[in-house]
């Protein structure tokens, strides 16, 4: 309020300049002119009467507030450009605006200084946080003009959600006094609540300065606690997102989908410093190591570069690349060199574990099943023609239009049951696939020829199917021959222990023709009673398992396999693994090329969809996981790449006590070729003679002739010694033996081989004199020589002939001569050395019978301790 004339505030007031006079007499005071001069003392006495006059109390007036305060609030969007890289972000600003007014008269009391700051700093709500986002500090938002005329105004700019609070103080302005008037009394009242100031607030307000510091500080607080409470929160959220990438062991994991960019390396927190902290300690991790591991593998278990690992090998004295597979022990060093720890990690472990994992416990119900029968004999008796007949006459049978192809398997349905027969007939097939590890056969027929009788190869698959254990039915076949003698053929088979039902025997024997089909029903009677005698047994129910018999890889179709279910019964779709291959089954077919949808125990099916093509004794089963199918898969390609001696577990001549007394054997198995028949029957007779209480000498193949694939493979599926007496290995065998690492021992005095099984199996083994065969070369042509006499052409087919070196002569691979050289030559220059693929001339010392086709063995001979 100001000094104005009576006129002047009856205008204001809006009423009658006659009326305000007549008031203001009441009112006691003395202006009675128009352009008299109202002072503000007089305006407030006015009022005072004017409000006596309606019933309200001067005292009111004087209490009236002397300080009203307004507040407003406004959110306002600023974008803010963040950084480089990443998006303009918008940032939602709560702007509170306060106003108070104040009394002028309060004003004039607090002279010099007409300014009241009022501060309040509001902590902005930071919980929930809505995303994480770098925090700025925001400038405050332009204010908007004053309508009114505050006394004192406090802007408080608030961020709306994880902003620091930033506080604008404006300038003060004197809010106008209203008039005296009754109106103006009534509107001072409502709009305008003026309040005395409070004496405490009156002093503070004489330090405005201090009080813009002190602001500041508060201010300055505020920030700094809410960007701390920020920095937790997203330090929070890092610990959090952290804790979602890392797997069970600790150990980070891939994120799936799309890779942001906002991983917690390129998270800038509000102070602008990465996340990432340094460990303070060094990291011990623990690797487990199979039994091979390529270097790369290696340096990814143990997190750091393969270089590293290759610098650390060429300090143990190993040049490795990155690519190179190393073995489990020095893969173990390493690790332990790095300061991890080293777990050693067993093949088998992993696959029976995966295995455990991918089958179910085995408590099926089993039902009867078909016998799975296997047809040996000699060469040209028939075993091809009478699987044909029966293929011919039973298997097609019914099956119109169906086209009989060879899978490698059929199955015959006869009166009495079923009878399933394997395509691949002869004794080697046979022993190979027990090799490895398939032992699918339940009955041997082996077929005689009865115009023949007994050959060398129907020895060799009596021994076999013996080795295996499995039942035989003979089968005396071309009876419709005029030179028939079945007679003579039971004869000699009584002669090697086959002895007839009919002698006494538990032998069947049955006459047969493969030509005309006389006898083959009562023969296929015959089976399915060996059948019931054996009581063979298998789950219908439950997911599939069984063999591979073999595979072809089709133009068309992909992997073909041909499988034998052994149990559970396999449904198109399933998802199986054969050996080191796996695949869904897309389409399943039997022996005469019909889809069909299931196959149960003893079915032979070809099967499509498998990875690649699986070898014939692979074992089948179904797997239900995909994943495992794959890992397994892989473990055992891996393995199979890595570890050629993988089939160490072949018996060696010196574990033999080891094993013994440590319980894992009771027999020392041997499969012996010699060069004579009677050399065989008295090492035969000898070694088996060895036998004592706790271990037995058994000879489970006893054969004349070089040492064949046959022989290695008998000799690995009984977990046998191979013994050669004055034989050798011929190449096929020699790589067996090599790969499969089968314990071979060549002999040329009886006495020497009974010594060293007997020390073997008594622990008390001599220094081992171990020859090894350095050189081969084979006899191309034979000149006379009169100085030498004859001299044999020779090429060198493997490793080196050596001058000084001992030699044997071998003749279709049974030693004929065992001595020294007496020349070696090339280009008539005699020489030390020849190595392979290269000529020379040789003269054995004292032997002058070598012939075209000979072979010249060097070897040599070195002493090696025994370790037991
Ligand atoms: N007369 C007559 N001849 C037969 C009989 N069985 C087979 N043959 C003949 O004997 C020969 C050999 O028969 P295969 O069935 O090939 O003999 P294999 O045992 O399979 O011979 P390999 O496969 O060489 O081991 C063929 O010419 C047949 O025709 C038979 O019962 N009677």
């Amino acid at each position: 309020m100001s000094d104005k004339t009576v006129r002047e505030l009856a205008e204001v007031v809006k009423i009658p300049l006659e009326r305000l006079i007549v008031q203001l007499k009441e009112a006691g005071l003395t202006l009675s002119e128009p352009d008299d001069v109202i002072s503000d003392d007089d305006q407030m006495k006015l009022l005072a009467h004017l409000r006596n006059r309606h019933g309200k109390p001067t005292a009111e007036i004087e209490s009236a507030p002397r300080r009203v305060t307004l507040e407003r609030r406004k959110i306002i969007e600023i974008k803010q450009p963040n950084a480089p890289g990443s998006t303009q972000k918008t940032i939602s600003v709560e702007v509170r605006k306060k106003k108070t007014y104040i009394n002028p008269k309060e004003l004039k009391a607090s002279e010099p200084e007409k300014l009241e700051v009022v501060e309040e700093v509001i902590q902005p709500d930071l919980s929930p946080l809505p995303q994480t986002q770098t925090v700025v500090d925001e400038s405050p938002a332009p204010i908007e003009p004053e309508s009114q005329q505050p006394t004192s105004t406090t802007d408080i700019i608030e961020p709306v959600a994880d902003k620091p609070v930033v506080e604008q103080a404006v300038a003060p302005e004197i809010a106008k006094p209203g008039l005296a008037s009754e109106h103006d009394a009534s509107a001072i009242k409502t709009e305008k609540k003026v309040k005395h100031e409070k004496p405490t607030k009156l002093k503070e307000a004489e330090e405005p300065k201090k009080k813009l510091d002190e602001k500041e500080r508060r201010l300055e607080e505020s920030i700094k606690r809410n960007s701390e409470r920020v920095k937790q929160l997203a330090e929070g959220k890092k610990e959090t997102l952290h804790r979602n990438k890392l797997d069970d062991d600790g150990r980070s994991i891939p994120r799936r989908g799309k890779k942001k960019k906002t991983s917690s390396r390129n998270t800038i927190q509000s102070d602008g410093k990465h996340q990432f902290e340094m460990p303070v300690a060094p990291i011990v991790k623990e690797v487990t190591i199979p039994e091979v591991i390529i270097v790369s593998d290696l340096a990814q278990k143990m997190s750091v570069k393969a270089a590293l690992v290759i610098k650390q090998l060429m300090k143990l004295g190993i040049m490795a690349t990155i690519n190179q597979s190393i073995d489990q022990e020095t893969a173990a060093i390493l690790v332990e060199e790095m300061g991890h720890k080293a777990v050693m990690q067993n093949e088998d472990d992993f696959e029976q574990e995966l295995l455990a994992e991918a089958q179910q416990e085995d408590n099926r119900a089993a039902v009867p099943r078909a016998p799975i029968v296997t047809i040996m004999g000699h060469v040209d008796h028939g075993k091809t023609s009478l699987l044909d007949y029966i293929r011919k006459t039973r298997v097609a049978a019914g099956e119109a239009g169906g086209i009989t192809q060879h899978i490698g398997a059929y199955q015959v349905k006869t009166d009495h049951g079923s009878v399933t027969f394997l395509d691949t007939p002869g004794h080697a097939a046979f022993t190979a696939m027990r090799a490895r590890g398939a032992d699918v056969t339940d009955v041997v027929i082996v077929v005689v020829a009865a115009d023949d009788g007994v050959m060398p190869q129907t020895k060799e698959a009596v021994d076999h199917a013996r080795a295996a254990n499995v039942p035989i039915i003979v089968a005396i076949n071309k009876i419709d021959k005029a030179d028939a003698n079945p007679e003579k053929v039971m004869q000699e088979l009584a002669n090697i222990n086959v002895i007839p039902e009919e002698w006494g025997g538990d032998v069947q024997f049955l006459k047969i023709s493969a030509k005309t089909g006389e006898g083959i029903d009562d023969l296929i009677e015959a089976l399915v009673v060996q059948t019931e005698i054996l009581e063979l047994k298998a789950p219908i129910e439950g997911a599939a398992s069984g063999i591979v018999i073999e595979s072809r890889l089709d133009k068309g179709r992909g992997a073909v396999a041909t499988i034998l279910i052994q149990k559970g019964t396999l449904e198109n779709g399933q998802m199986v693994l054969c050996g080191h291959e796996f695949g869904r089954v897309r389409a399943m077919f039997n022996e005469n090329g019909k889809t069909i949808k299931e196959a149960g125990p003893c079915v032979p099916v070809e099967i499509l969809g498998l990875s690649g093509t699986p070898f014939a004794g692979d074992e089948f089963l179904v797997v239900q996981n995909e994943r495992i199918a794959k890992d397994l898969a892989k473990h055992r390609e891996d393995r199979k790449r890595f570890s050629k001696h993988a089939a160490q577990s072949a018996s060696k001549l010196d574990e033999v006590f080891s094993r013994m007394t440590a319980g894992e054997i009771a027999s020392v198995n041997l499969v012996l070729k010699t060069d004579v028949q009677g050399s065989l029957e008295a090492l035969r007779g000898s070694l088996v003679d060895l036998s004592t209480e706790e271990v037995e000498v058994k000879v489970v193949y006893g054969g004349v002739g070089g040492i064949n694939e046959g022989d290695v493979n008998l000799a690995l599926a009984s977990n046998a010694i191979l013994m050669g007496f004055n034989v050798r290995a011929d190449a096929t065998a020699r790589r067996l033996i090599e790969e499969k690492g089968v314990d071979l021992h060549y002999y040329s005095i009886i006495y020497e081989a009974i010594d060293e099984v007997k020390k073997s199996i008594s622990g008390m083994m001599a220094p081992e004199i171990r020859e090894q065969i350095v050189g081969l070369a084979e006899v191309r042509d034979v000149f006379k020589s009169p100085k030498f006499g004859a001299i044999a052409g020779c090429m060198v087919v493997d490793g080196y002939v050596k001058r000084n070196l001992p030699i044997r002569v071998l003749r279709e691979n049974v030693v004929i001569y065992e001595g020294q050289l007496e020349s070696l030559r090339r280009f008539k220059d005699d020489v030390a050395e020849v190595k392979m693929g290269m000529d020379c001339g040789i003269g054995v010392k004292n032997y002058n019978d070598v012939k075209i086709g000979d072979q010249i063995e060097v070897f040599e001979r070195t002493e090696v301790k025994r370790v037991l």
